[in-house]
């Protein structure tokens, strides 16, 4: 994966890089005393690894555009092809538990803010007991192990299981519209199904991709387009489960039809097996 083009240089810098950010947790675990552009108190972790992503993904030839969760305008770079939209790290919240938390990445072909059409590739890293890395491009998933070294393949052509089993929902039960509290509840009422919710979405997405199910982040009674960002979150996961064989939605088409307004837009995000997500649509309808 390395050297043959942008895109791979992007994504083995990522993966690199990523090493190094796990490492860097330690010592940063705590509350920087400043809001991201999405109105929340950043860890210091966060403020580290955006900045770390910055200086790397910006020097590399090919990419035009960096921008992150963290930062509130896009860095232009001298250079046009590519356009990278990371979430630094997801699950952020987590640190102080020291529970499970990722890495998200977008390559765009178009300027930010782009619609998900415009992903060329995407992927993530999940910080679990060891370090891996989800990665979609040209319709198809690749899983890999991340040891700081090359990253090693553990699974070709990655598709969803198609028996679900894991659901997760964000947000708290008594903010739900009554239509998705529905859902949730026909959901739940299926003696097949086992709750997982981890509090970072990356960790619980990995999960639907390995077992199948579905998770989401829906709109809130006060917040219509819930939490998640369009650009470093609900484009990426959205590209890399349609790749997987399954779809989102953000309630009534393909979170990749969304056009953004603005670069840090937020998109209720439903994403998982094709039938659960048609059944979800069914219901919100
Ligand atoms: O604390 P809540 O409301 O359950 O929210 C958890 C969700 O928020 C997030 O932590 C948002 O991501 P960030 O940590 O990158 O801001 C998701 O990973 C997770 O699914
Ligand atoms: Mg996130
Ligand atoms: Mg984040």
């Amino acid at each position: 994966m390395s050297g043959t083009d942008t895109v791979d240089d992007v994504v083995a810098t990522i993966a690199r890089s990523a090493i190094e950010i796990r490492q860097g947790l330690v010592g940063r675990r705590g509350k920087a005393d400043v809001e991201n552009p999405s109105g929340e108190t950043q860890a210091e972790a966060d403020i580290w690894a955006d900045e770390l992503l910055a200086e790397r993904l910006t020097s590399i030839d090919g990419v035009a555009q960096y921008a992150s969760e963290e930062r509130s305008e896009i860095i232009d770079c001298e250079d046009e092809a590519y356009c990278v939209a990371v979430d630094p790290l997801d699950g952020s919240s987590n640190l102080k538990s020291n529970n499970t938390m990722g890495t998200v990445f977008g390559i765009y072909d178009e300027p930010l803010p782009a619609p998900g059409s415009a992903l060329v590739a995407s992927g993530w890293i999940l910080y679990g007991p060891i370090t891996t890395m989800a990665y979609a491009r040209d319709g198809t998933v690749t899983k890999y192990e991340l040891t700081g070294g090359e990253p090693s393949v553990v699974e070709e052509d990655v598709t969803l299981p198609d028996d679900p089993l894991v659901y997760g929902f964000g947000g708290r039960v008594p903010d739900w519209p009554a239509d998705f509290r529905e859902f949730a509840r026909e959901i739940e009422s299926d003696s097949s199904n086992k709750l997982r919710y981890g509090g970072a979405m990356i960790g619980d997405v990995n999960q639907v991709l390995t077992y199948g199910g579905i998770f989401a982040y829906p709109a809130l009674e006060d917040s219509p387009r819930g939490k998640l960002r369009l650009q470093f979150e609900g484009n990426p996961i959205a590209y890399l489960i349609e790749a997987a064989g399954g779809r989102s939605s953000d309630g009534s088409q393909s979170i990749l039809e969304v056009e953004p307004t603005d670069l840090h837009d937020r998109v209720p995000l439903h994403v998982g097996n094709a039938e659960l997500i048609d059944r979800l649509e069914d219901v919100l309808e």
